[in-house]
């Protein structure tokens, strides 16, 4: 598959995953105060102390519910923004998260017409997606400030073919009695020896050590129940026999109308060239900085997903994998979920918010997303 143009920017695999890597780099290279520093909201006007009270954590938490978040974001104003067309080279600062909002949208390929670039941040692109625009903001749980937002860059080199049956992976049979989902969280269900799926002090469910482990451990390999590109989810999804897709719907987010968008977004790996959906590893939930205690990496070669304990692992510790996503704001435009882990992750800013709601403005402006999407 071509690279993706975009202006003067050709978007390539590598490119991205370098932008990631210094992204992540920086960050790590934050101290405790420069955090700390990262968090502090200024106090002032009215509009600074709602932010202020919207940010801060009655449970003395870093982070804020998702709950607050969607309620009161309505306040916030947009401020404006850099109008250039060109990709910004500059230096990001610790703790502080560099925006650019495109004044022209870009459709990303003739045939997703509905994926548009609409920024940066901190130079690594960010995408809007149209698709089920309607059905996820009917859903309040579901709504986010921005809608539906990942960074993409998925050239077609993972998947063997053009027929959606080569790229879909039959999963042993299953039945409610061992698989877990929305209908059976208070079960406990063990994979192997290591690991039990119950329900997280984060809500829904998580992955939980049964025994100890020791650092190195594989704890999990799983073959995907699907691989596809987001563009071609929707139809490889509906083309799955009815024992796979029942266990992609049991998923986070699935279940009601628009479930095929929503447990993508909340679900996905991005495998590089492509992503993948698992009916374990997409039970983990994530954690920031360091605090992740069980690595991934997708074997191509094999097509398995492998999990592994980074450190020892006490039995009944949350198992933790790294979503990737390198910041609080990053992960809230590609997941949607605001952090709640605990590992020491900067909360979302009043600016953040600003920013991401000015790239919607954009959109709508060019008539590529509806008011609708900016009542947030
Ligand atoms: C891949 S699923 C993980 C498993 C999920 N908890 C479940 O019940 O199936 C991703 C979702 O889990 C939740 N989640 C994962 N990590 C989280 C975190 N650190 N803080 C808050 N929510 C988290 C979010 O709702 C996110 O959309």
């Amino acid at each position: 598959m071509e690279p993706i143009k975009i202006k003067t920017t050709v978007l390539t695999a590598d490119a991205l995953a370098k932008a990631m890597a210094e992204m992540q780099s920086i960050f790590s290279q934050l101290t405790p105060s420069e955090y700390k520093d990262a968090l502090t909201i200024q106090s002032g006007d009215d509009s600074d102390r709602s932010a202020q009270k919207l940010f801060s954590d009655p449970g003395g938490n870093d982070s804020v519910s998702s709950d607050q978040n969607l309620t009161t974001t309505t306040t916030l104003a947009c401020p404006s923004h850099p109008t250039t067309d060109e990709p910004t080279t500059s230096e990001t600062k610790p703790g502080q998260n560099n925006y650019h909002i495109l004044p022209h949208p870009v459709p990303v390929s003739k045939s997703e017409p509905r994926t548009v670039k609409i920024g940066t941040l901190n130079n690594i692109p960010i995408y809007h997606y149209f698709s089920h625009a309607e059905q996820f903001l009917a859903s309040q749980e579901y709504a986010t400030p921005f809608g539906k937002r990942f960074l993409l860059d998925e050239p077609d080199s993972l998947l063997p073919s053009d027929d959606p049956s080569d790229r879909v992976f039959h999963p042993p049979p299953h039945s409610e009695e061992w698989w877990p989902g929305p209908g059976n969280a208070n079960r406990d269900f063990r994979f192997k020896k290591y690991f039990k799926i119950r329900k997280s002090g984060l809500g829904g469910l998580g992955a939980f050590a049964t025994v100890d482990i020791e650092m190195g451990r594989v704890i999990l390999l799983e073959r995907p129940l699907l691989l596809t590109t987001h563009g071609r989810v929707e139809d490889d999804v509906l083309a799955m026999r009815q024992e796979g897709k029942g266990i992609y719907r049991s998923l986070d987010g699935g279940g009601e109308v628009g479930w095929v968008i929503r447990v993508k977004d909340r679900n996905c790996f991005d495998l590089g060239g492509g992503i993948g959906f698992f009916g374990i590893a997409s039970r983990f939930n994530h954690a920031c900085r360091g605090a992740a205690n069980v690595n991934y990496k997708y074997d191509h070669h094999r097509k398995v997903m492998v999990m592994t304990a980074r450190r020892d692992i006490e039995a009944g510790t949350e198992l933790f994998i790294d979503y990737g996503a390198g910041s609080s704001a990053c992960l809230y435009a590609m997941y949607g979920f605001v952090c709640r882990c605990g590992g020491g992750c900067r909360r979302l800013t009043r600016r953040d918010l600003e920013a991401m709601g000015a790239g919607l403005k954009e959109l709508v402006k060019w008539g590529l997303a509806s008011e609708k999407e900016l009542a947030w």
